[in-house]
């Protein structure tokens, strides 16, 4: 199996001096290009700033960081912007939409100003995308006139224009109750089986339990890893129990 992403000794601090600190102290990780990965731990613990580092949002120290054959660390700020509009998919807690556009405009914005002659066939992709995820009759709302589920589920349009090869997601259902939750769940488990990699981080046993591979980070470093089997099925209390489990073993 190809890996989509591969971290190698990653260490990323923040601060200078006697204050500088190691917020990914020597992380290595690969993720499969089909594969559904969480990533768990307190907070503070150095989630979201792997996070940032494997998709190239943020540089390292050290290490190094290999997207889809692409050597991330040896690749200029164009060239690497470029790769995370085209390749990469992003979704965070609160999708960042602007007010004075509708949702559909609020979808095609980033791919139309990258290509202002294909807007039709943009406009067409996005209805596809709405429609997929159960929002095609909210295309012309302005982006306060919905839930924030339905937000959410604009984000992952967006984030799937480009037809990434990999979703990377910052506490995605951190703002939805737990219904919406699962829904957003369910969207992302269906583009992960349709060939999309997918990453989340979250501090939601519920929601890393849909994933097949979780891995838990304490003070910048992988401590475990928890892996599951692909297709939830039935068995998602029993998954559930497993996460929870694996967190009060190694205490977080
Ligand atoms: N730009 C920055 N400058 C300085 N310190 C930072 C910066 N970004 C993150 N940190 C620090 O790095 C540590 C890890 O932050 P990070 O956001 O990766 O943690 P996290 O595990 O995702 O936490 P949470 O679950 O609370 O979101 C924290 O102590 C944070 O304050």
């Amino acid at each position: 199996m190809n890996k989509i992403v591969i971290g190698d000794n990653i260490v990323k601090s923040f601060g200078e001096g006697i204050e500088q600190r190691n917020i990914l102290d020597g992380v290595s990780v690969e993720i499969n290009e089909d594969e559904f990965v969480s990533v768990m731990g307190p907070s503070g613990s150095g989630k979201s700033t792997l996070m940032f580092a494997l998709s190239g949002m943020d540089g390292i120290n050290s290490g190094k960081v290999v997207f889809d054959n692409k050597d991330l660390s040896a690749i200029g700020e164009k060239q690497l912007s470029d790769i995370r509009r085209s390749e990469m998919g992003f979704i965070f807690q609160q999708p960042t939409m602007l007010k004075n556009l509708n949702i559909l405009d609020n979808i095609i914005l980033p791919s139309i100003r990258d290509n202002r002659k294909n807007a039709l066939k943009i406009s067409e992709k996005a209805r596809t995308l709405m429609e997929k995820v159960g929002i095609s009759e909210l295309e012309k709302r302005n982006i306060t006139q919905v839930s924030g589920g339905q937000l959410q589920r604009a984000g992952i349009c967006r984030a799937l224009m480009n037809s990434p090869k990999i979703i990377f997601g910052d506490e995605p259902t951190g703002a939805l109750n737990s219904q919406s939750a699962q829904e957003i769940m369910d969207i992302l488990s269906e583009i992960n089986t349709e060939g999309t990699a997918v990453m989340l981080v979250t501090h939601d046993a519920k929601v890393a339990a849909r994933t097949e591979r979780i891995m838990f980070m304490r003070d910048g470093k992988i401590v475990s890893e928890l892996k599951l089997p692909k297709s939830v099925g039935v068995n998602i209390d029993s998954r559930i129990e497993k996460v929870t489990a694996k967190m009060l073993e190694i205490g977080i």
